[in-house]
C-alpha cells in the first residue's frame, strides 16, 4: 500500500492525536471528580469520540438528542476538561435557570474562546458575568431599543418603511411571473433593519450591510459546534494552518469594517443632542455617572458588533422557517389570511395588533417550537457546587438547556414532528395565556435573569412581516423546482441553524390564476 503523506495528511494526523491527547488529559484530570453522584451521562473515551465525531459534523444538537433519549432528564459529562449538564426538560430548565434557590447561582455565563477571541476578552453583552456591567448593557439595550410608548410607532416605521421596499421588489418580481429567491428578498430587509436600530440609520450603501453580515458569518462559523468546541478545549489550534485558523483569521479580517461602520463612524458624526440609534445611546451614556467603564471603546464595539450576532441569524430563521412552512400548509396560511381579512381588512398591522390575532400569534410560536432551530441554548455557568435532584453538580459546570430535545419531546407535545399551531391556542381560539403549562415548556428565548432581551422586537417583526406580506399574496410553491422541505432535519448546520435557499410563486390575492 502508498501511502501519501502529504503536509495536509500530516497535518490532520497530528492535529487528531494532539487533540485526543488533550482531551484525554483533561477527562483523567476530571476522574477524580468522580466520588460525586453525578448526573448519568456518557463517559470516558467513547464521550470523546462521539463528541469529536459529532463536532466535526456539526451534529452535536443530534448527539444530544441521542443522549437525551438514553441517560433521561438530566446528564453530565465531561469534554476535554469542560464540564457539561444538559437539562434535558423545561420543569428541570426552569428549576436551575430560574427557580429561586438556583437563579443566583446560574446567571452567569463565562467567557469562552469566541467570546475572548472575537469581543476584546468578553466585553460584549452575551459570554459575560450578570455583574453591575453586564446589568447595566442590557438596560441600556432596553433604552436603545425602547419598543414601548413613542418607541412603538418609530420601530414599526422602520419596519414598514423597509416592507415597503420588500413589496415594490416583489411587486416587480411577481408581475414577471417567475419565481421569487425568498430567503434573498427578506435577508436584504432584516439586516437593514437591524443596523437602523444599531446605527438610527440606513446603511449608506449596500456594501456596509454586507460587510457587517460577513463578520457576523465569520463569527458564527468560529462559534459553530465544530470549530469552537475543540478551541475551547486546545486553543493552540488557531495557530496551526487549517479549518481552525481559517475560521479565527476571517473574524479578524471582517472585523475592522465591521466595527467601523457601526461604530467608528458614528462616533465621529456624534451629536448628544441628537441620538440615533444603540450606538448613540450607549456613547451618550459614557458621560453618566456609574457608566465609566464605556469610555473604553472595547464594551460599546463588543455589545454592537454582539447584539447583531445574537439578532441577525436568529430572526432570519424564525422568518425564513415560517414562509417555508407556510408553503408547505396552505391551510394555515388560509387561516392567516382569513384573520388578517377579518382584523386589519387593508390596514397595515401595527404591533398592538398581536394581542388580537391570536392564530397568527400561534403560528409563530409553533415555528419556534417546530424548528427550534437554535437547540442548545442558555450556556450558563455554575458559580458554586450544587445540588439538583440528588446529583452533584460541580462549580464551573456549563448548565445547557437541551431545547432541541424536549421541543419535540412526545411527554409534552401531542405529535411532536407535525406543524399544529392550535396547541397554542384554547377552544376558543384564543392564545394561551404566557404562564399557561404549554406555554411555559417552550423556551425558545431562554429563561431567568439571562433570557433574550430581544424577544418582543424578534416577534413583532416577525409579525408585521408576515401579516403584511400574507395581505398582498398569496404564496405557493414555486414552478422552477421542486419545493424545499421544511422539516428541520433539512437545514444548513451552524450555531443558528438555517433554511436552505428556497423559491416560492407570488400572487397578488383576489387576481384569477
Ligand atoms: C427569534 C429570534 C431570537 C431567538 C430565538 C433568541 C434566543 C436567545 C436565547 C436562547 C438567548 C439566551 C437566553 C438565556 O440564556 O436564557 C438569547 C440571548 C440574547 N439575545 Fe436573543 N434571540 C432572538 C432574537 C434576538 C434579537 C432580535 C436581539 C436583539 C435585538 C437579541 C438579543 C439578545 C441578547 C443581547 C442576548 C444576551 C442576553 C444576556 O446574556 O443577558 N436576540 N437570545
Amino acid at each position: 500500500m502508498n501511502l501519501d503523506w502529504s503536509p495536509t495528511t500530516s497535518y490532520l494526523l497530528y492535529s487528531c492525536v494532539a487533540l485526543a491527547v488533550t482531551f484525554l488529559f483533561h477527562t483523567i484530570l476530571s476522574m477524580k471528580s468522580r466520588k460525586l453522584n453525578q448526573p448519568p451521562g456518557p463517559r470516558g473515551l467513547s464521550c470523546i469520540v462521539q463528541l469529536l465525531r459529532a463536532s466535526w459534523n456539526e451534529s452535536v444538537p443530534e448527539l444530544a438528542f441521542t443522549w437525551a433519549k438514553t441517560y433521561g432528564p438530566i446528564m453530565y459529562f465531561n469534554a476535554g476538561g469542560t464540564k457539561f449538564c444538559y437539562l434535558n426538560t423545561p420543569e428541570l430548565s426552569r428549576l436551575v435557570l430560574a427557580g429561586e434557590d438556583y437563579r443566583a447561582l446560574t446567571s452567569d455565563r463565562v467567557g469562552n474562546f469566541v467570546s475572548k477571541f472575537t469581543w476584546y476578552d468578553g466585553k460584549d453583552l452575551f459570554f459575560t458575568k450578570f455583574d453591575v456591567i453586564q446589568r447595566k448593557k442590557r438596560k441600556l439595550f432596553h433604552r436603545g431599543v425602547a419598543l414601548y410608548g413613542d418607541g412603538v410607532e418609530k420601530f414599526e416605521a422602520i419596519v414598514g418603511g423597509e416592507l415597503d421596499l420588500v413589496l415594490e421588489h416583489l411587486d416587480k418580481m411577481a408581475s414577471t411571473g417567475q419565481d421569487v429567491q425568498m430567503d434573498q428578498v427578506l435577508s436584504e430587509a432584516l439586516k437593514n433593519i437591524l443596523v437602523i436600530l444599531i446605527n438610527g440609520e440606513k446603511p449608506s450603501c449596500p456594501e456596509d450591510a454586507d460587510a457587517i453580515v460577513e463578520y457576523d458569518l465569520a463569527v458564527n462559523k468560529l462559534a459553530s459546534e465544530d470549530i469552537h468546541l475543540v478551541l475551547m478545549a486546545a486553543p493552540w489550534m488557531r495557530y496551526l494552518p487549517g479549518r481552525y485558523k481559517r475560521a479565527c483569521d476571517k473574524v479578524i479580517e471582517t472585523r475592522e469594517k465591521a466595527e467601523r461602520i457601526m461604530f467608528s463612524k458614528m462616533k465621529e458624526t456624534f451629536d448628544p443632542k441628537n441620538l440615533r440609534g444603540l450606538t448613540d445611546v450607549f456613547l451618550k451614556s459614557r458621560e453618566e455617572p456609574g457608566y465609566e467603564f464605556l469610555k473604553d471603546d472595547q464594551h460599546i464595539k463588543g455589545v454592537l458588533t454582539m447584539l447583531f450576532f445574537a439578532a441577525h441569524l436568529t430572526s432570519r430563521a424564525t422568518l425564513l422557517n415560517t414562509f417555508l412552512i407556510l408553503l408547505h400548509h396552505p391551510d394555515v396560511t388560509a387561516n392567516i389570511q382569513d384573520e388578517i381579512d377579518r382584523v386589519l381588512g387593508d390596514r397595515p398591522a401595527k404591533v398592538e395588533d398581536r394581542q388580537i390575532m391570536h392564530y397568527t400569534e400561534a403560528v409563530i410560536l409553533e415555528v419556534l417550537r417546530y424548528t427550534t432551530f437554535f437547540p442548545l441554548i442558555c450556556i450558563r455557568n455554575v458559580k458554586t457546587d450544587l445540588k439538583v435532584e440528588n446529583y452533584d453538580i460541580p462549580k464551573d459546570t456549563l448548565i445547557i438547556s437541551n431545547i432541541g430535545y424536549f421541543h419535540r419531546d412526545p411527554k409534552y407535545w401531542d405529535d411532536p414532528w407535525s406543524f399544529k399551531p392550535e396547541r397554542f391556542l384554547d377552544a376558543k381560539g384564543q392564545i394561551l395565556p404566557a404562564d399557561h403549562s404549554v406555554r411555559k415548556n417552550l423556551l425558545s428565548f431562554g429563561i431567568g435573569n439571562r433570557m433574550c432581551p430581544g424577544e418582543v422586537f424578534a416577534r413583532s417583526r416577525v409579525f408585521l412581516f408576515v401579516t403584511r406580506i400574507l395581505q398582498r399574496y398569496d404564496v405557493m410553491p414555486p414552478k422552477s423546482e421542486p419545493l424545499v422541505s421544511c422539516h428541520p432535519d433539512n437545514r444548513v448546520k451552524m450555531l443558528v441553524r438555517q433554511t436552505p435557499p428556497f423559491r416560492c410563486q407570488l400572487v397578488p390575492r383576489g387576481s384569477p390564476n
